[in-house]
């Protein structure tokens, strides 16, 4: 009897051992059949491994800089494959500009992505997706539309007063936590609370006073988690179906990524809803929420304003590496400190101004001190943000160069190596600010910075992203002298190595602190004046 049991015990072993590996077998050839039918006929690329594809050689890597190397093997367009997911890489400037702007049609969607999207589920985890996310249809058109409004270069003009107290604020803030240049400091939270406050006063009219307000503190924690589940590579539910069985138990990626996306729910709904009693109230201040839900012609519902308003947050997480990159640049060469010091105090005294009475706002409204506006344009070009921009999708199948990218292929610009090609910028791995004075250049529409996209989906930002990069570089110059931190080497400013975080759509320095000196403590302090102790009386708790 013992030994009737034992045998059957072994036989079920066994039987589970064989059912196990059928199971794993069947699976890994699903995947395996999905792979090969996924792949676009007739596109080059790279060859795939069975069933992973290239992620191995792109995941945990800085991607940009492969696809840059790939492209001269494979051609300026080609194919990746990430499990099942087949991506076609654009990295050439004449390609570029075929498919993005001479067809622009042809790419102008937005992939949906499982982790993000969740596409088998009712409800997207994102709720009131922001533009930048949003598949191309009808919607999306009048959410664009809207925020393109908003961010014009005539409307960017009229938010004069809120650059100019922001930036104001981002220079108290930085004295108040270096103590007076007592002590390093840590920028990343500080940078973070400027972009974010500035996109806040532009959408609602309302802003944080604080760093430690707990509302800042959630939304610089959700918005940092978005990005880490928008990013093109790392979230492996996308690329291998199994893994999106524990969604269904209540686990998995997609789950996490609908929690975080209800938090973000609650925060816009709650700063819409806030904004919405103050105009019942008339005391709100002129903002771009309040013009469209005053404007009788726009009729978007709560839904879409929602998706408008997180686009304008999230915005806020591409100013953030651009601030990094450029102090720490001017931290490891002082001397282009020295040289954009020089330059503002030449303009400010050619206008008749003593340089101790401030930095000047007027002067910097139309970014008027050239080699400012050089430094911000290479600053922009050497370290894209968003290396490969945003996903888009093709929106119907597409032919190039005898192959057809079937409707809704992811496609990534290659911003990266669009800005680095050698066909179109002298000495392209240089950083040099001067090559933007030059009048050749900017009669040349293909030397142009590429990190705000290309086409009908492009960054409706730039105009008003310019202005703010300009102006705080004026005012950082104009207040401070930047140091490492004492007892290290600094920020490693290599646009590469500088920057290990792969895990996030935008492309971030490494996180550093920087020594902040006043050039004249008595004229800074005089300048920045009273600090206020709200923002007539709107301070969002
Ligand atoms: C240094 C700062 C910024 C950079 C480098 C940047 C770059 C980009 C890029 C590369 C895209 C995708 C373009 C394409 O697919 O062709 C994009 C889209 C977008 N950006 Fe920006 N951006 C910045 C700041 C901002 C800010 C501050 C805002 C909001 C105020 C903003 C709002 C948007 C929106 C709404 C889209 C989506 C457009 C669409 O899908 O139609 N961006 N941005």
């Amino acid at each position: 009897m013992g030994n009737l049991l034992s045998l059957t015990d072994a036989s079920w072993t066994l039987f589970a051992l064989y059912a196990v590996a059928f199971i794993v077998a069947t699976v890994a050839l699903h995947q395996e059949f999905l792979r090969l039918r996924a792949r676009i006929p007739g596109l080059p690329g790279p060859p795939a491994l069975p069933f992973i594809g290239n992620l191995h050689q792109v995941k945990g890597k800085p991607a940009y800089e492969q696809y840059r190397q790939w492209s001269k093997i494979y051609g300026p367009v080609f194919q990746v494959q990430f499990g099942i997911l087949p991506v076609v890489i654009v990295n050439g400037n004449e390609e570029a500009r075929d498919l993005f702007i001479h067809r622009h049609l042809s790419v102008i969607s937005r992939p949906v992505l499982y982790t993000f999207q969740c596409p088998d589920s009712k409800e997207s985890a994102f709720h009131g997706l922001s533009i930048g996310t949003s598949p191309w249809d009808a919607s999306c058109k009048q959410r664009r539309r809207a925020a393109a409004t908003a961010l014009n270069l005539n409307a960017v003009r009229s938010y004069a007063s809120i650059l100019e107290f922001e930036t104001k604020e981002l220079i108290r803030e930085l004295l108040e936590e270096s103590s007076y240049a007592q002590k390093p400091v840590f920028l990343k939270p500080l940078l973070y609370h400027f972009s974010l406050n500035m996109s806040l006063t532009l959408n609602y009219g309302t802003r944080f006073l604080s760093l430690e307000n707990p509302l800042f503190r959630e939304i610089f924690e959700v918005e940092t988690q978005i990005s880490k589940f928008r990013s093109t590579s790392e979230n492996l539910a996308d690329f291998f179906p199994i893994l999106r069985l524990p969604n269904y138990f209540g686990g998995g990626s997609s789950t996490r990524a609908k929690d975080i996306g209800s938090r973000r729910k609650a925060y816009t709904f709650r700063l819409l809803d806030e904004l919405e009693e103050r105009i019942k109230q008339g005391t709100d201040r002129p903002c771009i929420q309040g013009n469209v839900l005053k404007d009788q012609d726009v009729k978007l519902s709560k839904t879409e304003l929602l998706g408008v308003s997180t686009s304008i947050i999230a915005g806020a997480d591409s100013n953030l590496p651009t601030l990094g990159w450029t102090i720490a640049y001017l931290i490891q060469n002082p001397e282009w400190q020295t040289r954009l010091y020089s330059a503002l105090s030449e303009y400010r005294t050619s206008k008749g101004h003593n340089l101790r009475e401030g930095p000047g706002y007027a002067d910097a409204e139309e970014n008027t001190i050239p080699i400012f506006d050089a430094f911000v344009r290479e600053i922009l070009r050497f370290y894209p943000p968003l290396r490969m921009g945003i996903p888009r999708a093709a929106y119907k199948n597409t032919d190039y160069l005898g192959a057809t990218i079937p409707a809704d292929t992811e496609v990534l610009l290659n911003i990266w190596a669009l800005n680095r090609d050698p066909a179109i910028f002298d000495d392209a791995n240089s950083f040099i600010p001067e090559r933007w004075l030059d009048e050749d250049n900017k009669a040349n529409p293909r030397r142009i910075v590429y990190s705000f996209g290309l086409g009908a989906r492009n960054c409706p930002a730039s105009f008003i992203t310019y202005r703010i990069l300009y102006l705080t570089l004026v005012r950082l110059v104009w207040s401070f002298t930047l140091h490492a931190e004492p007892g290290t080497d600094g920020p490693n400013i290599d646009a590469i190595k500088g920057s290990t975080s792969y895990a996030s759509l935008g492309q971030a320095i490494d996180d550093y602190s920087v020594v902040l000196k006043p050039r004249d403590i008595e004229a800074l302090v005089e300048w920045l004046g009273e600090k206020p102790l709200s923002f007539e009386g709107l301070e969002s708790e």
